[in-house]
């Protein structure tokens, strides 16, 4: 089969994106992998497949597979800002706002004037079962109002995470300096550790102040990327319940700068950031 895609990035975070609105598609687990495979293939963190909605309340449907596994998985928060820079770009709508239905939630994504994409990402979910987490005997140190941080043998070290969902599993780790942190040695650890059920992404969260940190994320099945978006929403929802940021954050990761909102409760979560086409080709799969 000849496949034609659009190569993007968003603050460095990499996608092959694939248009099936026209034509459905289904890869192959070994497909998706070919397609993530940096030598093998074209190269890119996740591979997503835009489809037409199932229903008339959302504008398309937008599908997420880890490059390196083929798994699918619920929600990418970089991969969404590319999906409607995709969108506008190929002339699949010109509607903006977006609605788009992923495989557990609905996405409102809101171009901006500046080139910029805001995508309002739900509230954040804290109910263990649904993250999920497993903290059978285990007792949380609870801080600010009251947030737990679960403790986490890794074998040769002991750490303390914030457990919580974007729709897909987050454990947010403080760290005095990011750059120094041990991503490629807990990262693993962490994504794989037995309380995860369903694997987690593994943030290293360096506050630099009440409204600026800075953050690096080991992701499920794809290891340390350049920027995770529901990462950089689930740093910083993990930072605020700690009582240590403020509702407006300015987020460094190491492929560039997300603003991520939330004022609490039941709010959403709002992350603006940057979204662009690299490269368009086609490949043999
Ligand atoms: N890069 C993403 C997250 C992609 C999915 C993640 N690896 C998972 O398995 O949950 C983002 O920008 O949010």
């Amino acid at each position: 089969m000849r496949l034609r895609f659009t190569k993007m990035q968003g603050a460095g975070n990499d996608f092959v994106v694939i248009d099936a609105t026209t034509t459905p598609l289904s890869l192959s687990v070994a497909q998706l992998q070919r397609l993530g495979d940096r030598r093998f293939g074209v190269g890119a963190d996740q591979i997503l497949v835009v489809e037409r909605a199932s229903s008339a309340d959302a504008d398309f449907r937008y599908r997420i597979f880890n490059g390196a596994s083929g798994e699918e998985v619920e929600h990418c928060g970089n991969g969404a800002r590319c999906f409607v820079r995709f969108v506008h770009e190929k002339g699949l709508s010109d509607r903006n706002p977006l609605r788009v239905e992923t495989v557990n939630n609905r996405l409102v994504l809101q171009a901006q004037a500046d080139g910029r994409v805001t995508v309002d990402m739900n509230a954040p979910i804290f109910e263990l079962d649904r993250v999920p987490f497993d903290a059978s005997d285990l007792t949380p140190r609870r801080v600010g109002a009251g947030f737990p941080l679960w403790p986490l043998d890794l074998g040769d070290a002991r750490v303390e995470v914030a457990v919580l969902s974007m729709g897909n599993p987050h454990a947010v780790l403080l760290v005095d300096d990011v750059d120094q942190a041990p991503v490629a040695q807990w990262g693993p650890r962490i994504e794989q550790h037995p309380r995860f059920p369903r694997k987690v992404n593994a943030g290293f969260l360096q506050i630099i102040d009440r409204g600026h940190v800075k953050l690096r994320v080991y992701e499920r099945d794809a290891g340390e990327t350049l920027a995770c978006g529901t990462g950089a929403c689930a740093a910083v929802v993990a930072g605020i319940r700690q009582g240590l940021l403020d509702p407006a954050v300015e987020v460094d990761t190491r492929g560039g700068r997300l603003r991520i909102e939330w004022a609490g409760g039941d709010a959403h979560v709002f992350m603006t950031g940057p979204a662009q086409t690299v490269f368009e080709g086609e490949i043999e799969l």
